[in-house]
């Protein structure tokens, strides 16, 4: 089945969000109200049974992007559809309601259970919320087996701190699932864990993707790790998209000279010894998002930067491989590779 023929869970277009700055005593004389551009124009897509990885950098707005489509935040501008139809949430009934369709999951499973509170409780408290509490022991068992917590027993009456990390995501995960949703945000779910477990979590969500169908966006700085996880990767810079197509082709033929600093900057056994390419010495910082660059935001930083790179914002440019796709000017005329 091709990208294109599964279901649109969720999708974004345009979405924007620039966080205003307090402003000092010395500002409150001039006019300006500045602003940190957190995320600028992303457009996602997230479709059935699909996982989408959205990759960069800290701090080039993945988990801004996260929070907004799961309306934790109010947008600047664009427009967040499910299931085709737009929907803006500011809390209450309707938060929820969307809440049960699209689930978040984050980086610190300590910080996101209350510590003072077992398993059951928080197991429960989601079932309720969602109204799925009917035939409620039979609920809990099956949504810890769901994240192969089993024996149930042995994990519903402990507390966060008698579990281990990976233990306490896939709490996190169970209660997520307590939803049913079609849809479940993943900002850095194994980030934090021992890199010993980072993959069984990674193989559970994979899991879940397919017996439940879900939609899946994975939040990564680990460009590695979408390639394995993910059948669709995004790549974001200080807020904006610059490429994004099959997992395979993003991270095996990287066409944005961001991207290709990603990946030289991994580490890959594989790549060991074919070091030594110009995306090399592409080194510096990611620029301010107060005021970011004009035109591509990389071209303070890129070795293959134009006079146009610092001055026109550059398009999607298609690439020859379906899907694939780049905003740069190196791919203006005809695609290189
Ligand atoms: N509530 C906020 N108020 C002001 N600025 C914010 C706020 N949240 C995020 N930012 C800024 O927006 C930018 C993007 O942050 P974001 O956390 O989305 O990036 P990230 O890619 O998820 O990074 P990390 O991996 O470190 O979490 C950063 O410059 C950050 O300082």
């Amino acid at each position: 089945m091709t990208v294109t023929e599964t279901e649109v869970v969720l999708e974004a277009e345009g979405l924007t969000k620039h966080f205003p700055v307090r402003r000092g005593v010395r500002d409150l004389l001039s006019r300006e109200h500045k602003a940190v551009h957190a995320v600028d124009d992303v457009r996602i897509t997230l479709r059935r049974g699909r996982v989408t990885a959205l990759v960069g950098e800290s701090g080039s707005g993945k988990s801004t992007v996260a929070r907004l489509m799961a309306q934790l935040y109010g947008r600047t501008a664009g427009e967040i559809r499910l299931h085709g139809s737009p929907v803006t949430v500011r809390g209450g009934r309707k938060f929820r309601a969307y809440a049960r369709k699209v689930q978040m999951i984050f980086q610190d499973p300590f910080a996101s259970l209350n510590p003072t509170h077992t398993v059951r409780y928080h197991l429960t408290r989601a079932l309720k919320i969602h109204g799925r509490a009917g035939d409620l022991e039979q609920n809990l068992r099956a949504l810890l087996e769901q994240v192969q917590l089993t024996p149930p027993e042995r994990y519903l009456d402990k507390f966060p701190h008698e579990l281990s990390g990976g233990q306490r995501q896939r709490v996190s995960i169970a209660r997520a699932l307590g939803a049913d949703p079609e849809a479940l945000l993943a900002d850095e779910p194994v980030s934090m864990l021992d890199v010993s477990i980072r993959l069984g979590v990674l193989n559970l969500l994979r899991d879940l993707k397919e017996r439940l169908n879900l939609a899946i966006l994975y939040i990564t700085h680990d460009i590695a790790s979408a390639r394995y996880f993910a059948d669709e990767t995004l790549v974001m810079y200080a807020g904006r998209m610059v490429e994004g197509g099959d997992s395979e082709t993003v991270t095996q033929h990287p066409a944005h000279p961001y991207t290709r600093l990603l990946i030289e900057s991994a580490p890959d056994p594989d790549r060991l010894g074919q070091l030594g390419t110009p995306e090399d010495q592409a080194g510096g910082e990611p620029p301010s998002l107060i005021a970011p660059p004009t035109g591509c935001r990389f071209n303070p930083r890129c070795v293959y930067a134009m006079p146009k790179c610092s001055t026109e914002l550059p398009p999607r440019f298609e690439l020859p491989t379906a899907g694939h796709w780049a905003a740069c000017w190196l791919y203006e005329e005809e695609p290189a590779r």
